[in-house]
C-alpha cells in the first residue's frame, strides 16, 4: 500500500515518490542513506501498473498527497521467459504504464527516473552499445521495455532513462542468489559462457541517479535524457558465476561444487523460452562525461552483496 513517511531535515534533498518499492532497485531506493527523502513508496498492491484505467488518477492523487520533487519508477515486469507467453501483460506494465506515469509527471512538472535494459539490443558484435545504437530486441520483454522508453520520451517531460544490465542485490531474485544456492546444493553447474555483459548492483542504480539529479539544473538543463549505466568491465554469465562462487568459498560459505565443475556452455545448450543478446555490453562514456561520475568495477558490487548476504547467513 502507499505509505507516507515524515519529511526529514532538508539539504537540497530529493523528495522521492517511488513505484516498485519491493523490487531489487526499489529496495535499494528505500535503503538509500544520502539525500533521499522517501515521501511515498508504493508496491503492486498500492499501485498496480497493469491497471491502466485507474493508474493515472491514482498516481495523480498520490502526488498531490505526498508532494514529491521526483518520481522514480522501479516497477517492471521482469520475468524474461514468462513474458514470451504474457506479452500483453508485459507490454502493459513495461510500456503503457510508463507512458501514463510519464504523462502525469510531465503534466505536474516533475522529473521521472525510469529504468530500461540491455535486452533492447540484439547483441550483435562485441563492442559496447552506445545510446545512439539502433535497438532491435530479441524478446517480448525487450520489446516491451523499448516501447516503455519511447513512451517516456514521447510524454515530453524531464526524465532520466537508465539502461542497465544483469541487476543483482541481496534482495529478491537474481542470478547471483540463484548461483549461490545451486553452488551449495549441486555437484556440477552448467552456465552459458557466450553471453557477455556487466553485472550491476542495484545500489549503483540509486547512487548514480541521485548524483545526476543533484547536478541537474532545472528544466532547461540539456543533460536530461537516456543513459547507459552499469559498472566497468564485463564478463560472461559463466565468468560471473565462477567469480561469485569462488569469492563465497573464500569467505567460508559451504560451497559444494568444485571450481572445475562449473562448466561453461553455449547458449544453445541451455534452452530457454526467450532469446538473450550475446553481447549485453553497454558503453557508459556519455553518463561519465556529462556528470563526471566514475563507475566501479563489477566485481566490487559482487563482493559487497556477498558480504551483506554473509552478515545474515
Ligand atoms: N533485474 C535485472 O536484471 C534488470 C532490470 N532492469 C530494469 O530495472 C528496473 C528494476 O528492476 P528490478 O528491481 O531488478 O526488478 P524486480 O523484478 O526485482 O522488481 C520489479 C518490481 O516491479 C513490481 N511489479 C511487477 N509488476 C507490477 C505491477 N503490475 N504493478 C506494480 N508493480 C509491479 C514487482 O512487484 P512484486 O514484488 O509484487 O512482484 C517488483 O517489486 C526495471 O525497469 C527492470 O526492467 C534492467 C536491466 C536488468
Ligand atoms: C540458472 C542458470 C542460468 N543460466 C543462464 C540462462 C541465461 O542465459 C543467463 C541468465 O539467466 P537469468 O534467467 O538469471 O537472467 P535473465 O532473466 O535473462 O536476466 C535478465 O533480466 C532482465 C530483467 C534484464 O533486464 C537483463 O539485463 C538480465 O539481467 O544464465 C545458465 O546458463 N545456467 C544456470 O544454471
Amino acid at each position: 500500500m502507499p505509505t507516507k513517511t515524515a519529511n526529514t531535515a532538508k539539504t537540497a534533498e530529493l523528495d522521492v515518490l517511488l513505484l516498485g518499492a519491493n523490487g531489487q532497485v526499489g529496495r535499494a531506493w528505500s535503503e538509500a542513506r544520502c539525500g533521499v527523502n522517501m515521501v511515498a513508496a508504493t508496491d503492486r498492491a498500492g499501485l498496480d501498473l497493469a491497471d491502466l484505467e485507474s493508474l493515472g488518477e491514482t498516481l495523480f492523487d498520490l502526488v498531490q498527497a505526498s508532494r514529491p520533487n521526483v518520481i522514480v519508477n522501479a516497477a517492471a515486469y521482469t520475468a524474461v521467459d514468462r513474458a514470451e507467453d504474457e506479452e500483453p501483460l508485459a507490454y502493459a506494465v513495461n510500456a503503457l504504464a510508463p507512458g501514463i506515469i510519464a504523462s502525469v509527471a510531465a503534466n505536474l512538472g516533475l522529473p521521472l527516473v525510469h529504468y530500461s535494459t540491455d535486452y533492447v539490443f540484439d547483441g550483435h558484435g562485441d563492442a559496447p552499445f552506445v545510446e545512439t545504437d539502433a535497438p532491435a530486441p530479441l524478446s517480448a520483454y525487450g520489446r516491451s521495455k523499448l516501447a516503455g522508453e519511447r513512451a517516456v520520451q514521447a510524454a515530453g517531460g524531464k526524465h532520466l532513462i537508465l539502461r542497465t544490465s544483469w541487476v543483482f542485490s541481496m534482495h529478491g531474485q537474481n542470478f547471483l542468489k540463484t548461483m549461490l544456492h545451486l553452488a551449495q546444493t549441486r555437484d556440477q553447474l552448467r552456465v552459458v559462457n557466450d553471453q557477455i555483459g556487466a553485472p550491476t548492483p542495484a545500489e549503483l542504480l540509486v547512487r548514480v541517479p541521485v548524483d545526476m539529479l543533484r547536478q541537474l539544473q532545472g528544466v532547461s538543463d540539456p543533460r536530461w535524457g537516456l543513459y547507459h549505466l552499469c559498472p566497468a568491465g564485463y564478463t560472461s554469465w559463466h565468468g560471473y558465476a565462477v567469480y561469485l562462487i569462488e569469492r563465497a568459498r573464500a569467505m567460508g560459505w559451504p560451497i559444494r561444487v568444485a571450481e572445475k565443475a562449473i562448466i561453461g556452455i553455449e547458449s544453445s545448450e541451455f534452452p530457454v523460452k526467450a532469446t538473450r543478446p550475446l553481447n549485453s555490453r553497454l558503453a557508459t562514456d556519455k553518463l561519465q562525461q556529462a556528470f563526471d561520475i566514475a563507475l566501479p568495477d563489477w566485481q566490487a558490487g559482487v563482493d559487497q552483496v556477498l558480504q551483506s548476504l554473509e552478515s545474515v547467513r
